[in-house]
């Protein structure tokens, strides 16, 4: 699968731009604060329909605009796909494929996807361990739907079971209603785990490939889940029984907390490179590495389960990366579609530029460079 054209009205700082792009590699090049980083933002709101910097939708229009329209021709196993997006101040947005209008996002989620990466994901690594459950949560859910599912159905009951700890402590005799959301808590709990055990043992052996090849770093890496609840030896089919234990156990001290200290919601991921942990000791280079070894094995997964290959974005991903580094990362591309923003065209090896569609991006405005 990939972009074949794309066509922008007032999205960002895009008055209206239209641009063919190339099967293999297209680098935007350009001064900063040009749209380098907005034209790979509009690509992956076409792919993958949600902002990606951004919650708030809104804020995609070109200022003082009320009104903005994408469209992307994409090119795939099953013939091609033109999507198209309408965005207006106030209304939800409007989705058309193959000129039909689609109100069921989750059906369009195995049919195009984009994987994206910039400085800002390092925060996957070094970041809070919220930023590891949402990577988790988010790539997950778009592979499984039900998951999402689950995920909402948890967090409200989380969010009821929290209500409950507060009022316990004046009103002891409450206490029995907390049976109806450890219940849930403990079902919804173990089917996410499940989910995310399956999922990280699928990713883990094509992030340690990938580590492997971009760092030619022979230490053992290894990739875990640090779990909050149990201890890893539980089988898959005890983490209900597993989960309501630990419910039960940790109540003093959730209501001394008024929040439950257990649970999915409190996990985390650690990454080990020869026993050490890449949190607390790794270099910028090799975090900014596993973080790319991380998104490009979320790729691989994605092809592997849909069969689809997702288009990769980087954006300015490659500055604090040695230059093999940037060659081993760019030449393992070459069978699928990458867009890299770069505001220094020598970042870029020689031999893997000739073979790329260079575009200049000024002020809002595409050009060809080569
Ligand atoms: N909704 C919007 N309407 C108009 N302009 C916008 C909007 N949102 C952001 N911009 C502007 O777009 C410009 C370009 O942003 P972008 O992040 O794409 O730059 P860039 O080329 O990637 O730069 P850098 O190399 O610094 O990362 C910024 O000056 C920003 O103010």
């Amino acid at each position: 699968m990939h972009l074949e054209k794309i066509r922008l009205v007032n999205f960002r700082n895009f008055k209206e731009l239209e641009a063919d792009f190339s099967k293999g590699l297209n680098v935007f090049f350009g001064d900063n604060a040009q749209g380098k980083t907005n034209l790979l933002e509009a690509i992956y709101f076409l792919c993958n329909l949600r902002p990606m910097r951004t919650s708030k939708e809104q804020h995609l229009i070109f200022f003082d605009e009320t009104k903005a329209y994408l469209k992307g021709v994409f090119s795939t196993s099953s013939g091609p796909i033109d999507r198209e997006i309408w965005l207006n101040t106030g209304e939800k947005k409007k989705v058309r494929e193959c000129g039909v209008e689609k109100k069921r996002f989750s059906e369009l989620f195995w049919q195009i996807h984009a994987v994206f990466f910039s400085p800002d994901d390092l925060s996957l690594v070094k970041g809070k361990p919220a930023e590891r459950r949402r990577f988790l949560d988010l790539v997950i859910s778009r592979l499984k739907p039900q998951y999402g599912r689950y995920l909402a159905e948890y967090n409200r009951a989380l969010f009821q079971r929290n209500i409950l700890l507060k009022q316990l402590r004046h009103d002891r005799t409450l206490v029995s209603a907390l049976e109806v959301w450890d219940e849930q808590l403990s079902e919804l709990g173990a089917a996410i785990l499940r989910a995310r055990m399956a999922f990280l043992e699928k990713l883990y052996p094509w992030v340690k490939k990938y580590y492997l090849y971009f760092s030619r770093d022979e230490r053992q890496l290894e990739v875990k889940y640090e779990n909050s609840s149990f201890s890893a030896d539980v089988l898959p089919d005890s983490f209900r029984e597993a989960f309501s234990l630990a419910l039960r156990k940790s109540l003093p001290q959730d209501l001394k907390s008024g929040f439950t200290q257990v649970g999915p919601h409190r996990d985390d991921l650690q990454f080990l490179l020869g026993g050490r942990d890449l949190r607390y000791f790794g270099s910028q280079g090799e975090q900014r590495t596993l973080c790319l070894s991380i998104k490009f094995a979320e790729r691989r997964m994605f092809f592997e389960v849909t069969g689809i290959s997702p288009i990769l974005l980087l954006d300015d991903a490659l500055s604090e990366l040695d230059i093999n580094r940037r060659k081993w990362i760019l030449e393992e591309e070459e069978v699928w579609q990458v867009f890299v923003t770069t505001s220094d065209l020598s970042a870029i090896p020689e031999d893997v530029l000739k073979k790329a569609s260079v575009f200049r991006i000024k002020a809002g405005v595409l050009g060809w460079w080569s």
